[in-house]
């Protein structure tokens, strides 16, 4: 890229955002950078009076979101990213700082003490590099700086006031207000980076990022110390987890290569201040020592050797560090083609050329009612549980021992019972039972899987010739039993992922909600919980609704009624906001734009939608049970979170949050523009 080159030099690294910020996504999307988004799951609540000056509570906020995300990714994603982005926002007024509301009366608290003043809006953004050593362990290199633009609010009425805030865009933004929208009527002037505002100053980010990769200061200028994290289980905490209150800002810093900032005064046009200090505790000395820089880089290493890792040398203008990486991957790669395989390359490989061994045996056992059995009747031998579910002993025995092998049952005396597990979620009657979705993946997915190799040969589904029907009849067409067995693997796997999504986001401000496709209303039940004041539409096929009165003994609430109609079809119930829970994903293009074009058609702006998928990560590396859906889907596709992000905002919904909620599905909230 000719406008920012120092992009191009992230083209293959695996660059991490670390925010669910829609707003950060786009800006960084917007300027070529490719990425993944991981949220962190860092909770804002540091101790703010324990931080001098506000900017240092939001850089370190936004260096535990990193920082979060960084250590995390090797263990449950498999994968050690390159470059960790976090950020955190913050607006200071009056010595107070305002993060994102809590509800409406928060957002008018913030919004009145900002009313006919400027305050500062500040952005504190951490950079993680991680670098993968030969042991396996991770260097963690740390660049944090911080950016401040001065907003200067009109003179705003009440009824100014409360009609900005019932448009429900304060909730999920720093002070409040959405200057790139609705927000941006409400101010007077801004001094300073219009992006640091809505979130990301990409300004600073890319200077930040070009004296990283071009511009190396030498290593005397650039000190970077060794931090040591203490390695607690597969979860290492740095010694500085805590806030570390830094020393008054410093502007001079030896031969740096990026500009001091000017002296700033309230009137600047740009506040780059970036001077920050940090106390980092040597191995092998209780000696603390200060550090203030231009931009501070850490060495967090895992090592307990108290070695130090530089970011630069005088005589090279690439990172050693980079370079030492670049070796590193070459030398594996011929070790890797000589040596003998390694255990945990074995023990993967054995897993994946078995795992459908260890499908199959749990659709069994679950088929034959296993664990319903063993719920009733704990500590039974193989010889009685068979004559229970008709088996032979041979073969119960074989299944029981295979299920214990899994971690599915127990055994002691040769005799056996549930384990948490399946007592939580494989009993045909728990409350979070997950029988119907394995009967499905038995019944449909099983016969499907084993025609995939003609399914990527010919890249169509295999229904027609796995079931014998044509390729548009769906299920409803097929017999009530096949309705039935449908209509159970959604039921199950709403009970499970429902609350997560319902309680996503904060949707107080809708009353009147409609779920197209709601099944059995079990993602609706939810949402009445999580939301007492909200009543919910469940619009399904008329067959669908019909059979669901089935189900609604389970779901017993008056906030919950059924409109039996099609979607593509028929008018779609009024409601405030719309409900898309794993509908998009299974359809064409075609299809899929009708249903959006109307649901768009029927809502005001302000309305929401709620759209629940399996988010992609960015790459399209994973999830793999999103990847492995895939394989046998009939019609649709499935997408990252920015795809059906941008796939709304053509149908004029922006994209307010995202949430990955580390349950079966992903969620996405969404006003209509
Ligand atoms: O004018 C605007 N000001 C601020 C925003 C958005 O506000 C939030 C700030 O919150 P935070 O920094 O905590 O970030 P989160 O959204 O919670 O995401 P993380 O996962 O990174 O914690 C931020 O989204 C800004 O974009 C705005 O949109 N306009």
């Amino acid at each position: 890229m000719v406008l920012n080159p120092v992009i191009s030099k992230l083209a293959g690294k695996l660059v991490v955002l670390a925010s669910a910020s829609p707003r950060r996504l786009e800006i960084l999307r917007n300027v070529g950078l490719r990425f993944e988004v991981v949220p962190s799951w860092f909770k804002e609540t540091l101790d703010k009076s324990l931080f001098k000056a506000p900017y240092e509570y939001a850089v370190e906020t936004a260096k535990q979101k990193a920082l979060e995300v960084a250590r995390r990714m090797p263990i449950k994603h498999l994968k050690t990213p390159d470059i960790v982005i976090g950020a955190d926002t913050i607006v200071t007024v009056d010595g107070l700082i305002l993060e994102k509301p809590v509800d409406k009366h928060d957002a008018y608290r913030m919004l009145s003490s900002l009313s006919g003043k400027e305050h500062s809006v500040y952005t504190g953004v951490a950079i993680v590099l991680c670098h993968e050593k030969e042991n396996e362990e991770v260097d963690y290199q740390l660049i944090q700086f911080y950016e401040e633009t001065k907003v200067k609010f009109a003179d705003l009425s009440e009824d100014m006031l409360w009609e900005y805030i019932n448009s429900g865009e304060p909730m999920d933004k720093a002070g409040g207000y959405g200057i790139q929208a609705l927000g941006g009527m409400l101010v007077e002037y801004v001094h300073g980076d219009f992006l640091n505002v809505v979130g990301f100053p990409l300004n600073h980010f890319c200077k930040q990022l070009s004296l990283i990769y071009n511009h190396c200061t030498s290593s005397s200028d650039q000190k970077s110390e060794s931090v040591h994290l203490s390695v607690n289980g597969t979860h290492p905490t740095p010694v500085l987890s805590q806030p570390t209150p830094s020393v008054p800002a410093q502007s001079s810093h030896g031969s740096s290569s990026i500009p001091k900032p000017s002296s700033s005064s309230s009137s600047q046009t740009h506040h780059t201040h970036c001077s920050l200090a940090h106390k980092v505790k040597r191995k092998g000395s209780d000696s603390e020592v200060s550090q203030s820089s231009w931009m501070l880089v850490n060495s967090l290493s895992k090592h307990t050797d108290g070695r130090e890792a530089k970011l630069c040398n005088s005589e090279n203008t690439t990172s050693p560090l980079i370079t030492r990486s670049e070796q590193l991957i070459e030398r594996d790669v011929t070790e890797h083609e000589d040596s003998e395989p390694r255990k945990e390359d074995l023990e993967r490989i054995s897993e994946l050329i078995d795992g459908f061994k260890a499908s199959k045996a749990l659709f069994t056992a679950s088929r034959l009612r296993v664990f319903d059995l063993l719920h009733r009747m704990p500590g039974l031998d193989a010889a009685q549980v068979g004559q229970e579910v008709k088996a032979s002993v041979k073969g119960t025995e074989c299944l029981l021992e295979a299920c214990v092998s899994l971690g599915l049952l127990k055994s002691k005396d040769r005799t056996y019972e549930n384990t948490d597990l399946a007592t939580s979620l494989l009993r045909s009657d728990s409350c979070f039972s997950l029988h119907g979705h394995i009967q499905h993946c038995d019944d449909t997915l099983w016969p499907l899987f084993s025609h995939l190799e003609s399914a990527v040969e010919e890249g169509h589904s295999q229904r027609e010739k796995v079931f014998s029907r044509k390729p548009k009849e769906d299920t409803f067409h097929n017999s009530q039993e096949a309705k039935l067995r449908f209509m159970n693997a959604m039921h199950s796997v709403a009970k499970v992922a429902g609350k997560s999504v319902a309680t996503a986001f904060d949707l107080s401000r809708y009353k009147t909600a409609c779920d197209l496709g709601g099944c059995t209303g079990t993602m609706a039940c939810e949402l009445t919980k999580a939301h007492p004041e909200m009543s919910v539409t469940v619009f399904d096929l008329p067959a669908v609704v019909e059979l669901s009165e089935r189900f609604r003994p389970l779901q017993s609430n008056n906030r919950v009624s059924f409109v039996a109609g099609d979607f593509f079809q028929d008018e779609l119930p009024k409601a405030d906001l719309y409900i898309l829970a794993r509908i998009l994903h299974d359809l064409t293009d075609e299809k899929l734009h009708i249903l959006l074009s109307k649901i768009a058609d029927v809502c005001k702006p302000g309305c929401g939608l709620l759209l629940s998928e399996i988010f992609l990560d960015e790459d399209r590396s994973g999830p793999s049970r999103g990847l492995l859906q895939a394989l046998s889907m009939s019609e649709g596709k499935q997408r990252s979170a920015t795809e059906y992000s941008l796939l709304l905002k053509s149908h004029g919904f922006n994209t307010a949050q995202i949430r990955h909620t580390d349950n079966l599905l992903d969620a996405m909230f969404c006003i209509k523009a």
